[in-house]
């Protein structure tokens, strides 16, 4: 059993350094070198960065007014008891994928021993978990039910349960890092995860908090990512700082936080460009954007939030890696989890990065972004209240 596992492990890992290598490819990243990590400290560090020149090179600041009446038939405001519904409901696949088949098993073994303890394994990987977030979790369980001599299949249900949720948890805090206000966002990732789409949610969701929102069109790589962002602006009826396509993105992060000043902002949203030529150029681009923020806007609150689609599955933990080499990663969305059986792979996540999980999406609609707290998400994976 342990050879067949640590022989699976390896082939793995091996498989985890090609998908790595096709990600960067994907995205057209180098490989991670010192040499370009030293690069980016220089441009993080160097006193002659350019930034104060370029900015002031940028003089077309477009803002973005607010047009409501553009969307005539918006979604009526989810209470508040509805969110753990739709959690749950979110979560349909992800539980038919999991906590479905661990039931059956349960059910079909009666009793616990090391084969019961191998289906478990099975689901968990089948499910995106990841093998070693997986065995880690099957030596707890099995190390445990010993402990406290649990001898019926069914009862292995509860210690399960309790175990992932220590796996989600981890001690991390998961709230976001807002506290004392003004709070500025940087939202990174790479395209299509969502970014968008969940900048936009959010912005609707702290608005709705009596917070005052402001959004910036950082990412100026595509004129689309811009005009999506306005949609997302006049939708929630907050205003976008944004440039022409193709200007410097820590032009439009510094005109932004001018704005956020001058109007008392409480919260400054920041999109940023996905789609970068190599890894060199994402630290480059985004130590850029951060010295800015430090210099212009040190008394803010920060947090850097990597978005990542859960139905990649375990590529989501390979763009996760490549991104913090990058930049300091604080908080991770985790969009898409609807309609997904691979939301296993939120466990790989918490347990293999050192970043807490701090926002999931569970559809496309404007209340679709929830805070995510561990024990509510076991609760609806395990399709309990
Ligand atoms: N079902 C579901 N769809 C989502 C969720 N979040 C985003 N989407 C959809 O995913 C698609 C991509 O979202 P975007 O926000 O455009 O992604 P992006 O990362 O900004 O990508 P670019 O705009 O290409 O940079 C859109 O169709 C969204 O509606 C989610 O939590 N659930």
């Amino acid at each position: 059993m342990l050879k067949k596992w640590i022989s699976k492990l390896k082939k793995e890992q091996n498989e985890e350094k090609e998908d790595r290598k096709e990600i960067v490819q994907q995205e057209g990243m180098d490989e991670f070198t010192a040499e370009s990590h030293e690069g980016c400290e220089k441009v993080w560090e160097g006193e002659e960065m350019l930034c104060g020149e370029e900015i002031d090179g940028e003089k077309e600041i477009e803002e973005i007014p607010v047009e409501k009446e553009l969307w005539p038939e918006e979604e009526p405001v989810r209470e508040k008891t509805g969110f753990f519904a739709k959690l749950k409901e979110g979560l349909t696949k992800t539980r038919q994928g999991i906590t479905a088949k661990v039931d059956q098993v349960l059910k079909a073994y009666k009793k616990v021993d090391e084969e019961l303890f191998e289906e478990i394994e099975e689901i968990l990987i089948t499910a995106d978990v990841g093998v070693s977030t997986t065995m880690a979790i099957i030596d707890k369980l099995r190390s445990q039910a010993k402990e406290r001599k649990i001898s019926e299949a069914r009862d292995l249900r509860s210690l399960l349960k309790e175990i992932l949720w220590e796996t989600l948890d981890l001690n991390k805090s998961h709230a976001l890092h807002m506290d004392p206000l003004p709070a500025i966002i940087l939202v990174v990732g790479v395209n299509g995860v969502g970014k968008t789409t969940s900048i936009g949610k959010l912005a609707h969701k702290l608005k709705s908090e009596g917070k005052k929102v402001l959004l910036a069109a950082g990412d100026t790589f595509r004129a689309a990512a811009i005009d999506q962002l306005e949609i997302w602006g006049n939708r929630v009826g907050v205003d976008v700082i944004k440039h022409q396509e193709g200007s410097d993105p820590a032009a439009v992060i510094y005109d932004a936080i001018q704005a956020a000043k001058a109007r008392k902002i409480d919260v400054l949203i920041c999109d940023t460009a996905g789609r970068l030529h190599n890894k060199t150029n994402l630290m480059n681009e985004l130590g850029k954007v951060r010295k800015i923020v430090e210099r212009e806007y040190g008394e803010a609150s920060k947090e850097i939030l990597l978005v990542l689609d859960a139905t990649t599955g375990q590529n989501a933990i390979q763009q996760a890696k490549i991104f913090n080499d990058a930049v300091d990663v604080s908080g991770i969305v985790l969009t898409k989890l609807d309609g997904t059986a691979k939301g296993g792979v939120i466990l790989g996540i918490s347990s293999e990065l050192n970043i807490p999980v701090k926002l999931i999406g569970v559809g496309e609609g404007m209340n679709d972004l929830q805070e995510f707290k561990p024990k509510e998400f076991v609760n609806a994976l395990f399709g309990e209240e």
